[in-house]
This record gives C-alpha cells, sequence and structure tokens, in this order.
C-alpha cells in the first residue's frame, strides 16, 4: 500500500471516529433566580442571591422577575431560588400563581433544588409562615430544600424592611449577607449535584 493510500484510511477512519463520538458540550447548571418586588426590597435581596452564586465557578444564572420566566427557564434549571415579599402572612399572589403554572405531569421539577428567600414588613407578622408555604409548594413538587449558609439564615434568607431601624432604609446589610450566602451555597451545591 502507497503512503497515499494509507494516509486515505488514516483519514477515513478518523472521520468515521469523529462522526460517531461527536463532541458533548459540556453545559453548566443553571439557577433560577426569580421574585416578585413592587417597591423593590425583594428585588434586592435577589440581586445578593445572583452575587452570592455568582461567587462559585462553573455555575451560571438567570436573574429575572418572575413575571418574565418561561417554561423552558424552569425546566432547563437545577435549582431555583424564589423570593416573594410578604402580604396579610402570604406570598404575592403573583408568587402564587407562579408556582401553580409549574408543569407537573410526570414530575419534572422532582430533584431540582429549591430555595426561598423573602420581605417583610416587620417582624414575626408572616415572615417565616411564607418561607414555609413556599418549600411547602417545592416539596409538592418533589425539590429538594435548601437552607441558607448562616443559622440565622435557616430555612432561607429574609429581610425585614418596615420596622424600628429598618424602616425608611434599603435592605439592610445584614440581610443583603444572608441572601448572599444562600446563592453561594445553592451554586455549591448544584454544581456537585449531578
Ligand atoms: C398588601 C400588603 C400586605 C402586606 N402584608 C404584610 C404582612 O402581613 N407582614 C409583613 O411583615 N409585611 C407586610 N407587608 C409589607 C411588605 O411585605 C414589605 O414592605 C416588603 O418588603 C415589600 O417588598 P417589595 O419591596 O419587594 O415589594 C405588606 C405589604 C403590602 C403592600
Amino acid at each position: 500500500m502507497t503512503k497515499y493510500k494509507i494516509g486515505r484510511v488514516f483519514l477515513f477512519v478518523g472521520l468515521i471516529l469523529i462522526w460517531s463520538h461527536p463532541i458533548q458540550a459540556q453545559s453548566q447548571p443553571t439557577i433560577l433566580i426569580t421574585y416578585h418586588s413592587l417597591s423593590g426590597k425583594t428585588k434586592a435581596m435577589a440581586e445578593s442571591v445572583a452575587k452570592g452564586v455568582a461567587e462559585v465557578q462553573g455555575v451560571e444564572y438567570i436573574l429575572k422577575p418572575i413575571a418574565e420566566v418561561t417554561e423552558d427557564e424552569i425546566l432547563q434549571a437545577s435549582a431555583i431560588i424564589l423570593g416573594s415579599p410578604v402580604y396579610n402572612a402570604n406570598m404575592t399572589p403573583e408568587v402564587q400563581s407562579f408556582i401553580n403554572s409549574w408543569p407537573f405531569e410526570g414530575r419534572p421539577m422532582k430533584n431540582k433544588l429549591g430555595a426561598v428567600f423573602v420581605t417583610g414588613g416587620g417582624f414575626s407578622i408572616g415572615e417565616e409562615a411564607v418561607m414555609f408555604s413556599m418549600i411547602r409548594a417545592m416539596m409538592i413538587h418533589g425539590m429538594i430544600i435548601v437552607g441558607g449558609d448562616e443559622l440565622e439564615a435557616a430555612f432561607g434568607a429574609s429581610a425585614i424592611t418596615g420596622e424600628g431601624d429598618f424602616e425608611g432604609i434599603e435592605v439592610h446589610e445584614i440581610f443583603l449577607r444572608k441572601a448572599e450566602g444562600l446563592g453561594k451555597r445553592i451554586g455549591e451545591l448544584s454544581k456537585n449535584k449531578d
């Protein structure tokens, strides 16, 4: 066999190998951080959650209000970090409708990580109740619930925005730090999950 023919055989075999083993694009886990916010407090918490996720290499995030989230973004996410203000000791109707819109048939949300953050006007007037009602809804979907990084954010990150020293200011640093810790923790767990 001439050198020329051997070369052609190698080229042919090489092409067959490439064709039968396409290079797999390694996609990074995507974390969906989404929220409802009328006066900007819950949005500020969401931005700190995103800051925490961004501290972790090898994960991506989407940060947007619930009204702009598509079903595809929900399905593709490895983790969902969801934020609501407290309205009469409940999550807002918009957040409830958003959760109600999640696909259920075949349980496609099962085993996604789930975490929550809330902002409420005052101490002990609904904030923790809202966190648990969001967590309960996520559990109906089979999601794996994760709390924040600090003991003081055990159920997720929460902020008081309208009472005592916290009235009339932007969201206090102490609460933003909890949100950041939550984002970082979810980022690390998402990376090691699959
Ligand atoms: C209709 C309504 C009901 C509210 N009910 C509560 C409540 O029950 N408990 C509470 O702590 N804060 C309550 N708040 C205060 C909001 O939860 C708080 O101001 C929150 O930080 C607003 O979030 P946002 O700036 O992201 O819209 C209520 C606010 C509104 C507008």
